[in-house]
């Protein structure tokens, strides 16, 4: 079982590119939470994923508890395309300090891929197991961008079965998705929290280079 803190996110303001995207947004997610990000193309998701991930720093406001709790997946596998799958799984399971891949391999039914390059695998199956490096990371909170791109049906069933498993361990999950995974997760419109456009507008294009 997970013992993760709470991820309390306040007042929350963030730009991409120099450009203010979102501001005021607070949320708390609980262990054993999970929180779907919905919003329109360019909404800002992806910014609010990374800035909790800590690739980018807030423009404002307060992110407590994400620090050493999260494992988080973007839009990138971030496979090694030169090792095998379970290769792959054993170099991220000792980065985190984890022994056992097999649950990660059994999850996403990559036991027949097992000994395949990496980089020889269809874009489904370079998923799978970058999904499955999430398993492998020990880590309670799984911040995860866009994470059923690539996957068929099957596979998005084991994905969704993946996180409700996670979920009752007391882990949590917040994702970006635009697809309804049958998941007990709160909602959270990301557009609602769009940024004032007078800050939006008196960005300045070098802010792009
Ligand atoms: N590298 C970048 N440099 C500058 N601006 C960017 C960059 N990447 C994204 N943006 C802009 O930042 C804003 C937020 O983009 P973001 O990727 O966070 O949206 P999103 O909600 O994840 O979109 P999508 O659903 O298309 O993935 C958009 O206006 C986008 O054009």
């Amino acid at each position: 079982m997970f013992e993760p803190l709470p991820l309390v996110v306040s007042d929350l303001a963030i730009a991409r590119g120099g450009v203010p995207v979102l501001q005021g947004l607070s949320f708390t997610l609980a262990p054993g939470g999970a929180l779907v990000l919905r919003g329109a193309n360019g909404a800002g998701k992806t910014t609010l994923l990374r800035t909790l991930a800590g690739l980018q720093a807030p423009l404002g406001g307060r992110i407590v508890g994400a620090e050493e709790q999260i494992a988080y997946a973007g839009h990138a596998d971030g496979l090694k395309a030169m090792l095998s799958v379970v290769e792959n799984l054993r170099f991220w399971a000792e980065v985190f300090g984890q022994g056992d891949i097999k649950p990660a391999l059994d999850a996403y039914a990559l036991q027949p891929l097992a000994d395949r390059l990496a980089g020889t695998l269809s874009a489904g199956q370079k998923r799978r197991l970058g999904l499955a490096r999430l398993l492998v990371t020990g880590r309670p909170v799984w911040v995860l961008d866009e994470p059923t791109v690539s996957l068929d049906a099957a596979a998005v069933a084991m994905f969704a079965d993946a996180v409700r498993a996670h979920l009752g361990q007391g882990g949590a999950a917040l994702i970006a998705t635009h697809i309804d995974l049958g998941l007990d997760a709160e909602v959270l419109e990301v557009g609602t929290f769009r940024a004032d456009p007078v800050a939006r507008a008196g960005a300045s294009d070098e802010a792009f280079l």
